[in-house]
């Protein structure tokens, strides 16, 4: 059996690339060559991070790009305008590219397989074009997956319209041990308008039914996570946690990691830093941006915050440069502009995680042991967060005052519950060994793993 070689496919955002990347890594443990495809405007970013490189281990991962259809000083935070152009332009060029590759040294080294991001699952068609196998992976929870291929029955239970948009209000349960979700909340329903919720909605819808081209579903999470969603859609195949690998901990970043803050972290007690970070995308309200450094400052904590490099994280020149107020002194914190967040996580002077709840950081918390803070901000993070809170308990909401923002003295007042609450700190170290269970020589993902293995060799 002659080495596979697998094209991976990610939607250009970083809380895609991050874990396909080690996806990849995986793929290459096993005997795999990749060839791993970035928008050329995230190719640029992520070789940039990496000082250069273009490929890793030795060049069995390669990075290529292909363009995503837009112009270089397009808005690629408008996700509507994004999907549209990628859906437009990018299935030929990426078939032009296989095709390409399988050309070259006689074929012996052809692509064998793909693997997309469910929100690119239109490679699959490629694939089957093709004549080559295929596979998606979700790097959001199964229950996102599960939620948006039950959109019909949503339809049909008149919860929503046919364009995505609520009809009823409140909250549903798609079958025990799911989040509560409220209707208003609906990945989609957070675009500010209606062009965009309704491109989205039905991008979504269209990128099941391509995903119902595979019969492999991969998906960043552990039975014990989401029971309720793995057997509601018993088609996703857990294989989580996947960043979680002692040999390689950051891959695939769109900004160069600042490794000091790991040496101020050497400095500080044990169990003491309040570790705050938004992923890549959250973008904060001048006033709530204020109200938040005078809260960390309230706490009279160290704490650690990742406040990104606006200027690096757009392209079409919109910044999000905030002004620290003048009473904020950060004598007992670290600002720095990306962090290794695993590292970090990891790092036993780490207390807690003020998070967004995305779900590579949420999968990055709970592997760790680290009970949250949590400040969803858009899409599928409304429902980690009712994860974090009501289905595992290892974290805490914040409340909005009547101002409309999480006020200082809310922060303080959550830090001080949530670190003098024995029983959410418990459950959280219980959860650490559980969930990394799953990835220990005969656990439950890593068996999974192994079958997909299987079928992606024969
Ligand atoms: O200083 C930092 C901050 C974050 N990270 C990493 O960046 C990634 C961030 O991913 P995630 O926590 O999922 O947040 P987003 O970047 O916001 O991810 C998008 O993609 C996710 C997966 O679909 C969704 O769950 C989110 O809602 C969506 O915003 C994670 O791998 C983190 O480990 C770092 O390495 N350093």
């Amino acid at each position: 059996m002659g080495l596979k070689h697998v094209l991976v496919l990610p939607y250009p955002a970083q809380g895609h690339v991050n874990p396909l990347m080690h996806l990849s890594q995986k793929l290459v443990q096993h005997g795999c060559k990749v060839t791993f495809v970035n928008t050329e405007f995230n190719h640029k970013r992520v070789v940039n991070a990496m000082n250069g490189k273009v490929s890793l281990d030795g060049s069995k991962v390669e990075l290529v790009s292909v363009p995503d259809g837009l112009g270089p000083e397009e808005d690629r935070n408008d996700h509507a305008g994004l999907i549209l152009s990628m859906e437009r332009t990018m299935p030929s060029d990426l078939e032009r590219l296989i095709r390409d590759i399988n050309s070259m040294d006689g074929g012996s080294n052809g692509i064998t397989s793909i693997i997309c991001d469910t929100y690119m699952a239109w490679g699959l068609e490629v694939a089957q074009k093709l004549g080559i196998k295929g596979a998606i992976i979700i790097p959001s929870s199964a229950a996102i997956l599960a939620l948006e291929d039950n959109i019909p029955k949503l339809i049909e239970d008149g919860i929503m319209d046919s364009d995505g948009l609520p009809i009823k209000k409140g909250k549903f349960q798609l079958t025990p041990n799911m989040p509560n979700v409220n209707i208003a909340d609906m990945p989609w329903s957070c675009f500010e308008d209606d062009f965009s919720k309704k491109t989205i909605y039905h991008y979504l819808a269209k990128t099941i039914k391509w995903s119902h081209l595979s019969d492999w579903w991969l998906s960043n999470t552990t039975q014990e996570l989401e029971p309720g969603a793995l057997s509601l859609c018993p088609k996703i195949l857990p294989i989580g946690p996947i960043k979680e690998s002692p040999e390689f901990r950051s891959l695939g970043q769109f900004w160069r990691e600042d490794h000091s803050c790991l040496t101020w972290l050497d400095q500080q007690p044990p169990c003491s830093v309040i570790y705050v970070a938004f992923g890549s995308s959250t973008m904060f309200d001048t006033n709530q941006f204020k109200e938040l450094a005078l809260g960390l400052e309230l706490t009279n904590r160290p704490f650690l915050w990742v406040v990104r490099d606006e200027d690096s994280n757009n392209s079409n020149g919109n910044t999000n440069h905030h002004k620290y107020p003048d009473e904020f002194q950060c004598t007992k914190g670290k600002i720095v502009k990306w962090a290794p967040q695993q590292m970090v996580l990891k790092h036993p002077a780490i207390a807690c995680f003020i998070s967004h709840c995305g779900w590579n950081s949420t999968m990055d918390g709970v592997s760790n042991g680290v009970p949250f803070l949590c400040w969803p901000y858009f899409a599928d993070q409304v429902i980690d967060k009712t994860y974090i809170c009501e289905v595992w308990k290892v974290g805490l909401g914040f409340d909005e005052d009547e101002r409309g923002i999480i006020s200082r003295w809310e922060i303080k007042k959550k830090v001080v519950e949530l670190l003098g609450d024995e029983d959410i700190k418990g459950r959280s170290k219980k959860m650490k060994d559980m969930v990394m269970n799953n990835i220990a020589k005969d656990g439950n993902s890593t068996h999974n793993f192994n079958k997909f293995m299987k079928w992606l060799s024969e």
